[in-house]
């Protein structure tokens, strides 16, 4: 029997995933929060807010605002909020309903209460065991999933066999899954390059031009590789094992930084470019209307990185704008001389 699929949120990002698993004939346990956008979806077929051109045969979705219903009537369960919202959305979710369930996170950020990892929250919270979680990574922005452009996926779990298991729902003629067990790299690679697209965004509101954007990005991609040294490094030295190394040239590292860093569509990248404009955080948060998850996690990276002592000069130049009032120009120009 084909395992019953369970997708919680309906932002840009859950809706691009709802498309995919419907056009592969699946069906979906959709939870939706606001009443109204599931009135609107059953009746006019699209959801109203996010990916209005994409129509859904709504034949395909149970839409419901019970979490719990939700959860109970599916086997594997996508997350699909931004990371800001998670422990609320799942607050008063008992910790059995999730159990024997697969529980896959298409979350790009950190628990910002706490600075951690979604599996180690899901861990701590819900006694998610490392076998039952899987992430979805990769260079895809939501409105190119809505257009049909091809896009590369990555889906990571230590249940390997599991995790391709998982990817085979979402494979369609225009997305191909990759699939590896590197859960926590793929992560923070997602939590970090949010953090630098921001940058990048502040980089081009101020004015700096595609020479400098690729200098920038060089350097970015160099501190997200000494962070993850650093993060694996301790890591190894707690469990007593050795440092585990990354692929850092595969798509969900490399290329979700590029696209991210570049692309028109990244929330990210048009939220700093707001800031770098002149902006405050404040406005510019109204202004963009969707989450920009680099914010929270310029702020959650600083503060792990005091266990981490990492060198990172971008990170720690974004977290200052944002966090400390500090002037873009001057950031920035803190910046230039560092980089190779
Ligand atoms: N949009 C994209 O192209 C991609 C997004 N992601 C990740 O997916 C996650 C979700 O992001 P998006 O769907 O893009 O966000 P979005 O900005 O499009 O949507 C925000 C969602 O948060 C909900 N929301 C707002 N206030 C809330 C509250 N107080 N409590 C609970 N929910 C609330 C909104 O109803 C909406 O469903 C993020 O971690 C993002 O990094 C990952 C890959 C691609
Ligand atoms: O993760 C993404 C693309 O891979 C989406 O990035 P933004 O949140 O900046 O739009």
């Amino acid at each position: 029997m084909s395992k019953r699929i369970g997708l919680i949120g309906s932002g840009s990002w859950a809706t691009a995933l709802a498309k995919i698993l419907t056009d592969n004939g699946h069906h979906i346990n959709w939870w939706i929060r606001n009443e109204e956008t599931i009135r609107h979806m059953q009746s006019r077929h699209h959801n109203k807010h996010y990916l209005t051109s994409v129509y859904f045969d709504t034949s395909l979705l149970a839409l419901s605002s019970d979490l719990r219903s939700v959860v109970e009537s599916s086997d594997i369960i996508i997350l699909a909020v931004p990371s800001a919202f998670l422990e609320t959305v799942l607050e008063y979710l008992p910790p059995a309903t999730l159990q024997q369930k697969q529980i896959v996170s298409a979350i790009k950020g950190l628990v910002p209460s706490t600075n951690t990892l979604i599996n180690d929250y899901l861990e701590k919270q819900f006694k998610i065991s490392p076998k039952q979680y899987f992430t979805i990574t990769g260079p895809c922005h939501a409105e190119e999933v809505a257009n049909e452009k091809l896009s590369y996926l990555t889906f990571s779990g230590t249940a390997i066999d599991d995790a391709q298991e998982i990817a085979n729902l979402f494979t369609t003629p225009y997305l191909q899954t990759i699939v590896n067990a590197d859960i926590i790299g793929v992560q923070l690679a997602a939590v970090l390059k949010n953090i630098y697209a921001l940058g990048a965004g502040i980089a081009h509101g101020q004015e700096y031009g595609d020479n400098f954007l690729s200098v920038y990005i060089t350097n970015c991609f160099k501190e997200m590789q000494h962070f993850l040294e650093k993060y694996e490094e301790l890591a190894a030295i707690s469990a007593g094992t050795t440092p585990v190394s990354h692929n850092y040239s595969a798509s969900a590292y490399l290329g979700d930084l590029l696209v991210t860093c570049y692309s028109l569509h990244s929330r990210n990248r048009t939220f700093g470019n707001m800031i770098g404009k002149g902006y405050s955080v404040k406005a510019a948060q109204l202004e963009l209307n969707m989450i920009a998850e680099g914010y929270y996690a310029s702020k959650s990276v600083f503060q792990m990185n005091k266990s981490i002592g990492a060198y990172m000069p971008v990170a720690q130049a974004v977290f200052s704008i944002l966090w400390e009032q500090v002037h873009p120009a001057d950031a920035f120009e803190g910046l230039e001389k560092g980089f190779v």
